[in-house]
């Protein structure tokens, strides 16, 4: 997961591979409301594992349910069977308006019933989402809500007891959100000794989502009857009951931008998206006949959908999508690769989610370059022709899928538009429901290398090149080249291998076939963890006498530029800007005393358990930076387009401010 203020995309060309989606966030936070409820113990597998579960699952704990997290990921919890066991309790919701809604309801009817206060808070922008046709609803059955904000929004107290009136039907809105009808859906079994009758106000929107949870309420034993989409009947004496386990789909929204992805990007090979298919739960899965109509070609299989591109440019469509709204957010971003407008209509909720979308959809999207028209509850997008695409910073709003479909307008140079870089601000918002969502991408788009960002950063040993390189890259969410260790990966398996180093040939073929990779910042040979035996100073001395073998360092060339990969790279070393990419953006060539890297040298080998002298290692780093200096090949020198920093007298983080402050010059962006 990135937490970073900005994530730069590069440009992109293709798509192709597979993604597993994470669990559906609607489903998942309904399962696990329901599961608390009932009647017996629940499992539920591959639910989703983001900030929106994470708040539900908080709020459940805080009132007396118990759950566990299994080795898979699954969570076990033990259902309240209907009663809650503690009469009081404060629940942080976050922006999970899909654990506020339902949990305002439960919550207001057992404390009528059962007596009890509990309050229930969110963010800042929780606290602007309307919950007012739902708490009039509430208020009507006779429960005792309290504002304790703004009225007719969160924070809520919910309290009792006091008597619930079930023999006239309850009254809700359905035209602003269906979360209010579903919220009582979910929650009236709890209290039905009579049928409990719901009518419903106006035209009801997201009409799937009300399917979703009709379908998961008869998986725990509750039969809603309904007439249309109008009335709905809860009849005496339904319970909820655990069906024991459960399987959570695939998030059929999340499912949108790899769609997208496919429809723009995949011309050879297909995007492959697991976890849904042609039975999938989710009304947003209808989002792949849009992308169909706009030209994608879709393959359905039971649980997974191929998508490629088919008709190129994309057509613009004119869409009602008030059963998809929320995937529909990602048809705006596509209509920048149409060759005709794109209407969509029927988008009024948008105004009320994580933030106004309408709103916060046309500003980016006109950032970007395109024409946009909006009104109450639509949006229209004209096609973006290639000289009009500019550079621009995403603004996200806070809101996860404005990242997530913004993200798709880093493929324009399919448009024919100038290759630039695009910015995502803050794109960690994505942890709402798609914590990986920009790691998943990355694994399936291609890039021309030369148009991925690379920095720099060579200099002496003990410089601090390795330091600086992580926290530069952790900044800037790129990968890291510690090409230093590819050099000491050599030395080491030259040791073990009794290979002299004196062998040029030997160890030239030795580091061609070196079974050497990385994960979570440890490094491998075979299957053996060497991150702490390739920092031995012996180790070192020897990583400098091979790296003066024009044959060694032609070995493991290839492999270096390898690293080069989406969204970008912080690479550290001796001839990183000099030699290996010499195109790169950035180039720092970081030195410090000699007496300041022995010390700091001395510290970390100290710190690391290792014996060592100070003076020894002084003579030493002389020794390797003069070997590093006079070899012949690629020897250890700035580049003449290089930075040059002396961090002698600096602390890590002034320097990696600094390093950050070059990077920022180098490429503005608007705004
Ligand atoms: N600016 C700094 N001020 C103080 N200590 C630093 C600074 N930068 C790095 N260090 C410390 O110096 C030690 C050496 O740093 P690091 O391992 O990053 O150097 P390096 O240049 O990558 O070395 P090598 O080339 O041998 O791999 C580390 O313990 C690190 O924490
Ligand atoms: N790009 C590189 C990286 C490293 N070396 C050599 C020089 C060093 O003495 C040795 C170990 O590097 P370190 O881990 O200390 O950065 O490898 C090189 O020649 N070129």
């Amino acid at each position: 997961m990135l937490k970073i203020p900005f994530l730069d995309l590069p440009p992109l060309r293709g798509a192709a591979g597979t993604v597993r989606l994470p669990g559906s966030k609607s489903i998942s936070n309904r399962l696990l409301l329901l599961a608390a409820l009932a009647e017996g113990e629940t499992r539920i597998e591959q639910l989703l594992d983001a900030d929106d579960t994470a708040v539900m699952l908080e709020a459940l704990r805080a009132l007396g349910c118990a759950w566990h997290r299994g080795s898979d990921g699954s969570v076990t919890l033990r259902g309240l069977g209907g009663h809650l066991p503690v009469s009081a309790a404060d629940c942080f919701l976050g922006n999970a308006g899909t654990a506020m809604r339902p949990l305002a309801a439960a919550l207001a009817l057992l404390a009528a019933r059962d007596g009890g206060r509990y309050t229930l808070r969110g963010v800042p922008r929780m606290h602007e989402r309307p919950i007012r046709d739902l708490v009039d609803a509430l208020r009507g059955l006779g429960c005792q809500i309290e504002d304790l904000g703004q009225p007719g929004y969160p924070p809520l107290a919910l309290c009792g007891p006091s008597p619930l009136r079930l023999a006239e039907p309850v009254r809700v809105r359905g035209d602003v959100s269906s979360q209010f009808l579903t919220a009582l859906l979910l929650t009236l079994p709890l209290v039905a000794q009579q049928d409990v009758v719901i009518e419903v106000e106006g035209e009801l929107i997201s009409k799937p989502y009300v399917e979703i949870t009709l379908a998961l309420l008869a998986r725990f034993g509750v039969q809603v009857q309904r007439e249309g989409w109008q009335r709905f009947i809860i009849p005496a004496g339904s319970r909820l009951r655990s069906p024991g386990r459960l399987v959570v789909e695939g998030d059929a929204s999340a499912a949108s931008y790899f769609i997208a992805l496919g429809a723009l990007a995949a011309s050879a090979e297909p995007v492959r998206i697991e976890g849904i298919g042609r039975d999938a739960l989710q009304g947003d899965v209808r989002f792949a006949d849009a992308a169909a109509a706009m030209g994608a070609e879709i393959r359905w299989l039971d649980h997974a959908l191929e998508v490629k591109r088919g008709r190129w440019p994309l057509q613009g469509i004119e869409l009602d999508c008030v059963a998809i709204p929320d995937a529909a957010m990602t048809l705006a971003v596509m209509a920048l690769f149409a060759d005709s407008p794109t209407r969509l209509t029927g988008i009024a909720s948008w105004r009320v989610k994580e933030t106004d979308r309408i709103a916060a959809m046309a500003a980016e999207l006109r950032k970007l370059g395109a024409h946009v028209a909006e009104g109450l509850d639509w949006i229209e997008v004209q096609p973006l022709p290639a000289p009009a695409w500019q550079r621009a910073a995403i603004h996200t709003y806070d809101d996860h899928r404005m990242a997530m479909c913004f993200s798709l307008a880093a493929l324009h140079p399919l448009a024919g538009a100038q290759p630039q870089a695009l910015r995502i601000l803050d794109p960690g918002c994505v942890a709402k429901t798609f914590p990986d969502y920009f790691e998943t991408l990355f694994s399936l788009v291609q890039a021309d290398p030369h148009d991925v960002p690379v920095l720099c950063i060579d200099g002496p040993t003990a410089s601090g090149k390795g330091t600086l390189a992580d926290q530069v890259a952790q900044r800037l969410g790129y990968a890291v080249l510690d090409s230093g260790a590819l050099y000491r990966a050599t030395a080491l398996a030259a040791q073990c291998a009794g290979v002299s180093l004196q062998d040029e040939e030997r160890l030239a073929s030795l580091a061609a076939t070196l079974p050497l990779h990385f994960d979570g910042g440890r490094c491998f040979l075979d299957d053996e963890d060497v991150t702490d035996a390739l920092r031995a100073e012996a180790v070192g001395q020897g990583a400098s006498t091979v790296a003066a073998l024009p044959k060694v360092r032609q070995a493991l060339h290839q492999l270096q530029l390898s690293f080069r990969r989406v969204p970008g790279l912080v690479a550290d070393g001796r001839d990183m800007g000099t030699a290996i990419f010499p195109d790169s953006e950035l180039k720092v060539f970081l030195t410090a005393s000699a007496a300041k890297r022995a010390e700091r040298r001395h510290k970390q080998l100290m710190e690391k358990g290792f014996s060592a002298n100070i003076t020894g290692l002084l003579r030493d780093l002389e020794e390797r930076d003069a070997r590093d200096k006079n070899r012949s090949a690629s020897p250890l020198k700035p580049a003449q387009d290089a930075r040059l920093l002396d961090n002698s007298d600096l602390d890590i983080e002034a320097s990696v401010n600094q390093v950050l402050t070059w990077w920022s010059e180098g490429r503005p962006f608007p705004g």
